[in-house]
């Protein structure tokens, strides 16, 4: 069935009388657009049938064995939902292979999609400095880490992120050591983790935010966002805005996934 989108006054021809335009449009794709939290998390694209074109014809057919089997243990989980996307993976599985780094960190594991992708993608020496506050959602996907051969690149620690950062700065041969970091813990620290971050990963590397355009209410006027999603909201926007004016970084705010944000740091 079409709905009526808009319409418009058209002269085809100079001296002719004018006619309307109506603008229709399949009424399920006009409800995704006026309320698209009724999707899973790629809210950001048109309509629930191109996230899943893009899943299907692209991501599920080459995603890696032991990153399907993480991902199925997941979505057991009863949050399995806030797990990093497998179209945001893939793009970060891209970028590792390009930088081919070797010392990289992760704020926010969960059960471990993001790493486990990560451990795949460095080299059999690298490392990966992982910081979660729980560690029994990483143990969800321990034993497929496991499995896939690539634990000993990982180096797990319990805690808030914060301190661990703030830590690790205390040590000056931390600094500009990191090639790589992903970050996807609580996104109201998105902007204290920048800027400790930006100290730890060396000029050329890679720092990829998350979840930045947060199922795309960064658009939305405040009141029209739920309210359990404002702060996250809120959060990206003003984080965003931040990388926006920082000249430390290159960056590239991406729509894929829930929005990933790749800065490259510059100076
Ligand atoms: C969106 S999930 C991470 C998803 C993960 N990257 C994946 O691939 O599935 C966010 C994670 O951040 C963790 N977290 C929340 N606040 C944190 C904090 N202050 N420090 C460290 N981790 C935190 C949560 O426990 C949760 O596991």
């Amino acid at each position: 069935m079409k709905c009526i989108l808009g319409s418009f006054l058209s002269y085809p021809l100079k001296g002719t009388a004018p006619y309307i335009v109506l603008i229709l449009v399949d009424c399920r794709e006009m409800e995704s657009i006026k309320d698209p939290s009724i999707y899973r998390n790629p809210v950001i694209l048109q309509s629930e049938d191109l996230a899943n074109y893009i899943l299907e014809t692209s991501v599920y057919p080459r995603e890696p064995e032991p990153l399907k089997e993480l991902r199925e243990a997941t979505s057991n989980h009863p949050w399995g939902f806030i797990a990093t996307l497998p179209e945001a993976g893939q793009l970060m599985t891209l970028l590792l292979k390009l930088l081919n780094p070797k010392k990289t960190i992760e704020l926010g594991v969960f059960t471990g999609y993001s790493l486990l992708l990560t451990a795949l993608n460095i080299p059999d020496d690298g490392k990966i400095t992982a910081i979660d506050i729980d560690r029994k959602t990483y143990e969800v996907g321990l034993p497929v880490i496991k499995k896939a051969g690539v634990e000993h690149k990982i180096n797990f620690i319990e805690s808030p992120a914060l301190p661990i950062l703030d830590k690790l700065l205390e040590d000056p041969a931390n600094e500009g050591s990191f090639d790589f970091a992903f970050i996807d813990a609580d996104k109201e620290n998105y902007v204290n983790y920048h800027e400790r971050l930006i100290k730890l990963v060396k000029v050329g590397g890679l720092l990829v935010y998350d979840n930045t355009l947060w199922g795309g209410t960064v658009s939305w006027p405040e009141d029209k966002v739920p309210p359990n999603k404002r702060s996250g909201r809120n959060a990206a926007i003003e984080f965003n805005k931040k990388i926006t004016k920082d000249s430390r970084v290159e960056f590239a705010l991406t729509s894929v996934g829930d929005g990933l944000n790749i800065c490259r740091r510059v100076a």
